[in-house]
């Protein structure tokens, strides 16, 4: 569970990114966090990953204040969530199994662990016969599917999607999303910031609209809203 309780964040110079955000995402949820460029979701996901601090307000994750956290346990609190990025961020040095075991590795876990996770992850989005491949000679999908396995590796209750179709066709973008709809269904939390108005249309979940810093929309079965 995760809950914003009055959160405003206020950058220097007097730039308001959110103001006044309260939001309730219970587990197991599917949520679309849209609004135009600028208007704060990549401020909100920040927020929950501590890489910013908030100005004022509480974030609650499961029982613990999160902005009240303390710099050793932010290490802890980045297991907890899964990150996916619209430019992949592999490693390119590493195959497909040594980007995901790597997770695992800086968690140190054990490697009997490792050999069992890894091959079963790969399993579950579909890369099985990619394992040994190195980035370069991957298909932009298949990059995100890696990024995917890694974010997911470490059972995290909660995967972050920050524009994690942007890089990819319209057939491509539509796979990945089976793949986060199935992890979703595994009982992972989903939030997923994105401008592609198609995805967001169809897939009738519950969509987060944030515009100038305040949330002016929440719906349970929402609609994108926009025309770009
Ligand atoms: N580090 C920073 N310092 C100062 N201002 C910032 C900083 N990061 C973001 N901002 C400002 O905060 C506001 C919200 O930005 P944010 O990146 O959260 O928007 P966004 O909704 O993610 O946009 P996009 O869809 O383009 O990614 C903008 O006015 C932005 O210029």
């Amino acid at each position: 569970m995760i809950e914003f309780q009055n959160v405003g964040k206020t950058y220097r110079h007097d730039v308001v990114a959110l103001k006044d955000i309260n939001i309730k995402i219970d587990k197991g949820e599917f949520v679309f966090l849209v609004g135009p460029s600028g208007a704060g979701k990549s401020t909100f996901i920040k927020l929950l990953l501590h890489e910013e601090q908030a100005t004022s307000g509480k974030i609650m994750m499961n029982e613990d204040d999160i902005t009240k956290v303390s710099n050793r346990n932010i290490p802890l609190l980045r297991r907890s969530i899964g990150v996916i990025f619209q430019d992949f961020r592999l490693l390119p040095n590493k195959t497909v199994y040594e980007n995901v075991a790597f997770a695992m590795e800086i968690v140190e876990a054990k490697s009997r662990e490792i050999r069992r996770q890894v091959p079963m992850v790969l399993g579950l989005v579909g890369l099985s016969d990619k394992a040994k491949k190195y980035p370069n000679e991957l298909s932009g999908g298949e990059m995100q599917r890696v990024s995917i396995a890694r974010s997911i590796i470490n059972n995290p209750s909660i995967v972050i999607a920050d524009e994690p179709t942007g890089n990819l066709d319209p057939d491509t973008a539509w796979e990945i999303m089976r793949v986060l709809r199935h992890i979703n269904q595994r009982g992972t939390t989903i939030i997923m910031a994105t401008h592609a108005k198609d995805i967001v249309d169809v897939m009738e979940q519950r969509v987060i609209a944030i515009e100038k810093g305040t949330v002016i929309r929440d719906d349970k079965k929402g609609v994108y809203g926009y025309e770009d």
